[in-house]
């Protein structure tokens, strides 16, 4: 790559760029050896609670298939128990497994809500994104402040208009 920029490989500052770079996609990319079993790590637990649990304003970077360029912004995660609880901290857990993959920010969003739908069976699942992509912002196009949002509605969220309405008003 540095080659066909017209760069120099030898010179000493980018001497090094190239395990560098595959280093930083492989962390960005670590979502591919993951599995949700693995992430929860078994942190479901039973709890009669049947009222609407949000986590919102996880941060999310991904990046996007088309052009290896960052999209990023914030993911907001809602479900409704249906005797079983999920640890909290699992939930940011999952939208980062999926997020460090290859994504398009709509298959990132269902893939998020599906895995919650699958461990927990719930009585709904909702998962919004707003993100921003840089492919659209430093290239291309180049419109630096349209947002693209995207959400999964399952169960109740996508049957039942108030409580759409209540998840959207919280977040
Ligand atoms: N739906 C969707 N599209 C995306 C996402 N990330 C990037 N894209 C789009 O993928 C499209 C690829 O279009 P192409 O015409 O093949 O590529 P391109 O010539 O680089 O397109 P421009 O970005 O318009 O310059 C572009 O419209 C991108 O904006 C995403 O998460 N979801
Ligand atoms: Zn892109």
């Amino acid at each position: 790559m540095l080659e066909t920029l017209g760069e120099d490989p030898t010179r000493e500052g980018i001497l090094k760029t190239p395990q560098r770079a595959a280093k930083a996609l492989q962390f960005l990319t670590q979502g591919y050896h993951q599995n949700v079993e693995e992430v929860v790590n078994d942190a479901i637990f039973n709890e009669e609670y049947d009222e609407m649990v949000i986590v919102k304003d996880i941060e999310c970077y991904s990046l996007c298939e088309h052009h290896l360029l960052p999209f990023f912004g914030k993911c907001h995660v809602g479900y409704i128990p249906r005797k079983k609880i999920i640890g909290l901290s699992k939930i940011p857990r999952i939208v980062d497994m999926f997020a460090r993959r290859l994504q398009v920010q709509e298959r990132l969003t269902k893939q998020i809500a599906e895995a919650l739908q699958e461990v927990l069976t719930p009585a709904g699942v909702a998962v919004v994104i707003e993100a921003q992509h840089l492919c659209m912002m430093v290239r291309g196009v180049q419109k630096q402040h349209s947002q693209t949002m995207t959400n999964v509605m399952l169960g109740e969220f996508r049957d039942k208009n108030s409580t759409r309405t209540e998840f959207m008003r919280c977040i």
